[in-house]
Parts: C-alpha cells; structure tokens; sequence
C-alpha cells in the first residue's frame, strides 16, 4: 500500500492545497509546515503555471503573484519540498500541470519527487487514458498518481478507478477551483459508484470553503479538499498567513472529524 493511502485509510481526512512562491517559497515552507500542525491529513502544493485551465480566479491569481516572484525554477521548489520534510512526515502531492512535468522531463521529475520527499501527483490535464508513458517513472519511485472523476465521468469511472493510486478525487461540480454555495447532486450516488470499484478512499474537491459544507461533504466522502479557501488567506495575509492556515485546518479538521 503507498504511503498516502496507508495515512488515510479508515479515518475523515483533511486535504488542503497552497501554491508554491506564494508570497515566497520560505513563507510556503512555514505554509505547509502550519497547514499540517493544524491536523491537514495531506498537503497538495501547486507548481505555479502560466496557464492553469482548471483554475478559477483566486488560484489564478496566486498563479500571477508566484511568478511575479524570484526563486522561480522548479528545483527550488523542490528544494523547499526538503524543508517541509525536515519539520513534518505529512504526505504531500504536487498539483502540476502536465507540460512543467514533459519539460522537466518524466525520469527526472519522478527521481525528484522521491528524493525531496513528495507522495503523490495530482495532474488535471493528463487524463487517465495518457497515463502510460510517465507511469512506470513515479511507479518505479512509488510516487502516486492521483486519478480525478467527475459527476460526468459515468461509464469511465470503472477505468479511472481501476488505474488510480492514493486516493480518488471527486470533482464536486462542473467548472474551474473556486468557492462554491452549491454541488452537484448527485454526489453521493458518484461516490457510491467509485467505492464499487475501488477500495481507495474518495475525498471531494472544489468549492468547499466553510467548516458546515466540510462536514456535509465528509459525511458522504472519506474526506474533503480545499484550495481557493486555502489561498485565500494567503492573499490576505502575505508572509503572515501561516497561523492563520494553522487555525482555519483546525476548525475544518473539527468540523470534519467532529
Ligand atoms: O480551490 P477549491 O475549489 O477549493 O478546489 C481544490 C483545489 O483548489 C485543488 O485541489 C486544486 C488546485 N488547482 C487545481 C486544478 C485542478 C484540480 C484541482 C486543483
């Protein structure tokens, strides 16, 4: 079992998600390391990028403010990845956009990604069916790759589950990362569906911001992720933010886990 099924296995989990070099990759660093005191069960860390198609406008605009910043290249963040694991064994995935991984290039970036200490990959333009050519690099490393299935993924969830690793991804609604009032309603007959097919627990993403809609998506889900929310007050809060991140992952951990 990988490391990041095995700690979230059986329990309510919390996953929350900063981007890199928002302000700074020290403040990231102190971010994750917060995120993770405060009961984060994983942490997905974005690899800022030019042209993220799946976000909405607050991550977008993390986006701007990352690489507005020096300290740009990928190796230091990974970098800062190694920092993160001198204070915390938190399981952690990047969210990255497919073409930063082709640049780097597959074999490379695996070995990376095992050597700094990350767990999991979460990749939202490489469909499952594209899988195949990175898969035997971050399978030789034990590095998951994290399958996403939507409320219209249908007859294809079978095939997404089947092939998915640590855990299985929810999308909670139609359209870009970005605080939400509504989901779509057929989520618990999505997430029924995805646990006929796989043991992996299924967390939910996109749009869930207050500690109330965590717990109503927990109560359906194995756990819930949050972004925008995340982000959010990093904005507000500059290189300030991390005991803010650390009491907001405590209030949604209570919620969640009651
Ligand atoms: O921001 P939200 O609505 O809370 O959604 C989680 C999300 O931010 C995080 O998992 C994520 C950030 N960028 C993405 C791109 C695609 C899929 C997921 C993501």
């Amino acid at each position: 079992m990988s490391k990041i099924q095995d700690a979230l296995m059986g329990k309510k989990n919390f996953v929350a998600f900063v981007t890199a070099n928002d302000p700074d990759l020290d403040a990231t660093v102190e971010n994750v390391v917060a995120l993770a005191k405060g009961g984060a069960d994983l942490v997905e860390i974005g690899i800022p990028f030019s042209d993220p198609v799946a976000d909405g406008p607050v991550i977008q605009a993390a986006d701007v403010r990352a690489l507005k910043n020096p300290d740009l290249p990928i190796e230091n963040i990974f970098e800062a990845v190694g920092k993160v694991r001198e204070q915390t064994d938190v399981p952690l995935a990047f969210l990255v956009y497919f073409n930063i991984i082709v640049q780097y290039g597959y074999e490379h970036f695996a070995a990376d990604c095992a050597k700094y200490g990350i767990d999991g990959l979460i990749i939202p333009d490489l469909p499952t069916e594209e899988q195949g050519e990175l898969r035997p690099y971050t399978d030789e490393e034990n590095i998951d790759l994290i399958s996403l299935v939507t409320t219209n993924s249908g007859e294809r969830i079978p095939m997404i589950v089947e092939k998915a690793q640590g855990f299985v991804y929810l999308v909670s609604s139609l359209g870009v990362t970005g605080e939400r009032t509504t989901f779509a309603n057929n989520l618990k007959e999505v997430v029924e569906d995805v646990k006929r097919n796989t043991e992996l627990p299924v967390f939910i993403g996109f749009g869930i911001h207050s500690p109330e809609q965590a717990q109503e998506m927990a109560a359906i889900a194995d756990g819930v992720i949050v972004g925008s929310a995340c982000v959010a007050i990093c904005e507000q809060y500059g290189k300030e933010a991390a005991t803010h991140l650390e009491a907001y992952a405590k209030q949604m951990v209570t919620a969640i886990r009651g």
